[in-house]
């Protein structure tokens, strides 16, 4: 018998197209625990940490507890082992909160566990990824410099072979995490392998290695962020990333960091999206409630609509990985369009909250501030244009 139906079935307004029923019972559960984490551990929290611009180390503790880091990696390690949805629904919960929040935990899983278990040592595993993925190590990834962001393989920082290992020298700018990390992921050209990028772990307390913190961010303020200074630091071969090989090694962890992202801020839009409905709802204006007028609710069907699709487009992609199936361009339009969505549906719920706005108990401009950094980071809004663009034309319009 057939199970189409010809009435249709109740719109869910909050979940149109049921994103929910196209989960796993794991990674439903894995959601619902990352979404208790977040309005129980972060929630409370967001508003002095942005106002102070302060990051509580311990967060990273209270994520490894609840199982939140290292989502994809192998439960051999430390890790969950659980899908790149699940990876991708847990930086959803956590960016409701704060996009600072989730770049903390991006960082942590993407950049710093990914790389050193698919280009560690079986002995670099087992050093690092079990500490940090119970948050008792804090990493950062130093690939951007002063002089080399969009552009990063015009990087200056240079590893020099000695008998027992290399000398490094450079500085790296805009680190999230470094001033209060242990373990730093760092590329550099290695005059040993023809100039190629190659990738190094250091560790905190290693003479020459600094991480003074960028002050006055007017984004992002609840997540630090650093330099990170190298003024001859000697390491052992042991410190070298021994399976990556120039820019593919540091692409491969940030395709994973922008796919979680391209879920994160979805977060933060129906964040932002769900105020601007409860706050059309409850302020009046004109003797009837704002979210009885057309333009309001033309606004809020805008952001309905983005979300619903910028979500589905992620779950595919996200279930493309973990069939091992995707391409990089893939995930440059969710990033890009996710992000570029998010920042307009954030700054429209900020002016839908007239002067309440910018205030911030009402969540908004900090959301939007927020924004601003993640549609620049990890590859801006334009640099991934493109990259879609080279993918279609076959011409590269970078320089
Ligand atoms: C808060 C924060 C946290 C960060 N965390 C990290 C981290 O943990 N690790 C890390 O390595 N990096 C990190 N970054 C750095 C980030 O990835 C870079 O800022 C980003 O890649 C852009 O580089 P840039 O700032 O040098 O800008 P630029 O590359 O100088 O770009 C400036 C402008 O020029 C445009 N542009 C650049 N090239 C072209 C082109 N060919 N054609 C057209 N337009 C172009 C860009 O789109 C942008 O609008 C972080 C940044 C911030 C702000």
């Amino acid at each position: 018998m057939s199970t189409k139906s010809h009435k249709g079935a109740p719109f869910s307004w909050s979940d149109p197209f049921l994103l929910d029923d196209q989960l796993t019972e794991e990674e439903r559960m894995i959601r619902e625990t990352a979404a208790a984490f977040a309005a129980d551990r972060l929630a409370p929290r967001v508003e002095a940490a942005y106002l102070n611009e302060t990051t509580d180390p311990e967060i990273f503790r209270e994520m490894g507890q609840s199982g939140l880091l290292g989502v994809t990696v192998s439960d051999e390690y430390g890790g969950v082992g659980a899908s790149y949805v699940a990876y991708g629904l847990v930086a959803r919960e956590i960016e409701r909160i704060d996009s600072g929040y989730r770049s903390m935990a991006s960082v942590q899983s993407s950049l710093v566990m990914y790389p050193i278990e698919a280009y560690g040592s079986e002995d670099q595993k087992r050093k690092f990824l079990p500490k940090l993925a119970s948050g008792e190590f804090i990493g950062c990834f130093g690939l951007t410099e002063p002089e080399a962001g969009s552009d990063p393989a015009g990087m200056r920082t240079v590893a020099r072979k000695t008998a027992g290992g290399y000398v490094l020298n450079g500085s790296k700018m805009w680190i999230s995490n470094a001033p209060i990390a242990d373990v730093f992921v760092v590329w550099a050209k290695s005059e040993a392998h023809g100039g190629k990028v190659r990738g190094f772990v250091l560790e905190k307390g290693m003479k020459g290695l600094s991480a003074p913190k960028i002050e006055g961010k007017l984004s992002l303020r609840a997540s630090i962020t650093g330099e990170i200074v190298m003024e001859n630091v000697e390491v052992g071969e042991d410190a070298l990333l021994p399976h990556a090989e120039g820019m593919g090694g540091p692409f491969g962890c940030l395709n994973r960091a922008r796919y979680g992202i391209s879920w994160g801020v979805m977060g933060a839009a129906e964040d932002c999206w769900f105020r601007a409905r409860s706050y059309g709802l409850d302020r009046h204006q004109f003797n009837r409630p704002l979210a009885a007028t057309q333009l309001y609710q033309k606004k809020l069907a805008d952001m309905q609509t983005e979300i619903a699709l910028g979500l589905q487009a992620s779950l595919r992609v996200g279930r493309l990985m973990d069939e091992g199936k995707f391409a990089p361009e893939m995930i440059s339009i969710v990033k890009r369009n996710n992000c570029g969505k998010a920042l307009e549906i954030a700054r429209q719920a900020r002016d839908m909250h007239g002067g309440n706005g910018i205030q911030i108990g009402y969540h908004v401009m900090r959301h939007a501030q927020n924004l601003e950094t993640v549609n620049t980071y990890e590859g801006t809004h334009d640099v991934h244009a493109l990259i879609l663009g080279r993918a279609q034309t076959g011409l590269q319009a970078f320089y």
